[in-house]
């Protein structure tokens, strides 16, 4: 295998950074289970020349003009894009996904949201509002340093679907990835760099937890976005609100897909397919609760486990490989004790349920049906490839099963009636809903989840508002009118 050692664990000021003080954190190859590069978590002299290189960046980049801030991501884009080959082999030894997966949805994905956000960047603009006489303007201005911290499963877009747009905006931002995966972030930090962004602009530290927390409470601090679990998100919000910052959560979900009798089922067992099996299961967005109505429930799973042959697991870097492990050990041990429990409460296993016999963290491709509301495998979030099928018989009770959960990420519909389509659309309690496909969130378009899932949005003009705040400057062109 090819050395991914990182010329240093962060990435300060434009320039690789070392600290060997810090508690060492092995890159373990999930195919393999074998040690591949080891960095270091940032001590905390790091995290603070990381923050203060932010800061001291942070003025010449607000006030440099959008169209030159905008023309350094859309440079970075380009980059990504000619190194898509070697950043995707990194993102496939980072998290095992297949090299078949990370060729098209991470580098890519990221340099769609470089792209996008350049070219908003010299489009970010206030409004003039006519008073009689006088009148009011706004400005639409940076927050000042903002923090990401980000989740294993999709290390480089992550990375850059929150850069893109804080940067855009004349943000600056430390970005500190999972401990699983802490290498493609810093490539990201490299191409920036040579992309133009001054020193400080986007910084990299590495770490667990602690060094999250001791990010998100800094007073140089302006602004949290975290990708991660509902418990990390709960506790990063409460820290962030003690400086009421500013916070964008991506949190997790279980999402529902409801499968009414006359939708298409081959889209429909393609959409179950996408939204439970793809990067083995480690998507947010999963709609794991597949609703399937009464009438199409023995052709649809028929058909599922037909399609799941189709699986070619294998060494993820093998452009043959379609389905590759779970990211680590303990991923591996939770999702196995979820199986186990649908089994214990008597869901019916109708494929897959077994770790695989072979070295690294690969697990079946695992569908049950018969599975209740009240079954673990049917409320908790697994991230695993465990999909559960639920039997359902009118609109009504289907939508209000869907609801029945404290998140709200995403949702979908199967359908060919137009009006139920849009009418469950609306329904839904979802922050990303999707009409007769699945999983798919282009830049253009906002991401992010309502209810526990979290709050803002990350892609789309969306972001832009988080990303940045409204001052407003009344002008007065009369005498000033004081009672006394
Ligand atoms: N909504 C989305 O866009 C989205 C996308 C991908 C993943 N996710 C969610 O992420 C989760 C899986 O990722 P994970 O296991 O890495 O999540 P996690 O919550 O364990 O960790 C996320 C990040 O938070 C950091 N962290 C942990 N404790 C912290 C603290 N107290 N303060 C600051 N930072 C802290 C971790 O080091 C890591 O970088 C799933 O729940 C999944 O649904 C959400």
């Amino acid at each position: 295998m090819r050395d991914v050692t990182p010329r240093g664990s962060h990435y300060i000021a434009g320039a690789y950074a070392e600290d060997a003080g810090g508690a060492p954190i092995d890159v373990i190859y999930p195919a393999t289970g074998e040690t591949v590069a080891q960095v270091h978590a940032a001590t905390p002299e790091i995290v603070d020349k990381a923050l203060a290189a932010a800061d001291a960046a942070r003025r010449d980049w607000a006030a440099m003009p959008g169209v030159e801030r905008g023309r350094i991501l859309r440079r970075a884009a380009d980059l990504l894009r000619e190194r898509n080959r070697d950043l995707s082999e990194i993102e496939t030894i980072d998290t095992g996904k297949p090299l078949q997966e990370t060729l098209v949805a991470d580098a890519a994905s990221a340099a769609d949201a470089l792209e996008w956000f350049g070219g908003l960047a010299a489009t970010i603009r206030g409004e003039h509002v006519q008073l009689g006489g006088d009148w009011a303007y706004t400005i639409r201005e940076p927050l000042g340093v903002c923090v990401g911290i980000g989740a294993w499963n999709y290390p480089t877009q992550i990375a850059a679907w929150k850069a893109a747009p804080a940067l855009a905006c004349g943000n600056t931002m430390v970005f500190k990835p999972s401990e699983e995966t802490p290498l493609c972030a810093l490539k990201l930090a490299e191409i920036l760099t040579e992309a133009g962004a001054p020193p400080g602009v986007f910084n990299v530290v590495q770490g667990r937890g602690e060094v999250g927390a001791s990010l998100v409470t800094d007073p140089r601090v302006a602004k949290v976005s975290l990708t991660g679990s509902v418990p990390t998100g709960q506790k990063v919000y409460a820290a962030a609100a003690e400086g009421i910052r500013h916070v964008t959560m991506e949190l997790g979900g279980k999402s529902p897909m409801l499968v009414f009798a006359d939708a298409d089922i081959e889209a429909a067992v393609g959409g179950a397919i996408l939204g439970n099996f793809y990067s083995s299961g480690q998507i947010c967005s999963n709609g794991t609760r597949v609703f399937v109505q009464k009438g199409i429930k023995d052709r649809f799973l028929a058909r599922l486990t037909e399609r799941l042959q189709g699986i070619v697991m294998g060494d993820p870097l093998n452009e043959a490989t379609n389905f590759g492990p779970l990211v680590s050990a303990a991923q591996l041990d939770k999702v196995m004790g979820y199986i186990a429990q649908g089994k214990a409460e008597g869901a019916r296993l109708v494929a897959g349920g077994a770790r695989v016999n072979r070295p690294g963290w690969f697990v079946e491709p695992t569908v049950f049906a018969d599975v209740t509301d009240d079954m673990t495998i049917a409320r908790d979030e697994i991230f695993g490839p465990v999909a559960a099928v639920l039997d359902f018989e009118t609109e009504d009770e289907a939508l209000a099963r869907a609801n029945a959960t404290p998140y709200g990420l995403s949702a979908g519909v199967f359908t060919r009636d137009i009006d139920r389509a849009h009418r469950v659309a609306g329904g839904f309690e979802a922050g990303t809903c999707w009409i007769n496909t699945y999983n798919l969130t282009p830049v253009e378009v906002g991401f992010g989840g309502s209810k526990l899932s979290g709050v803002g949005r990350e892609n789309g003009l969306a972001a832009i508002e988080h990303f940045s705040q409204l001052k407003t400057v009344y002008v007065g062109t009369g005498p000033v009118d004081a009672p006394y």
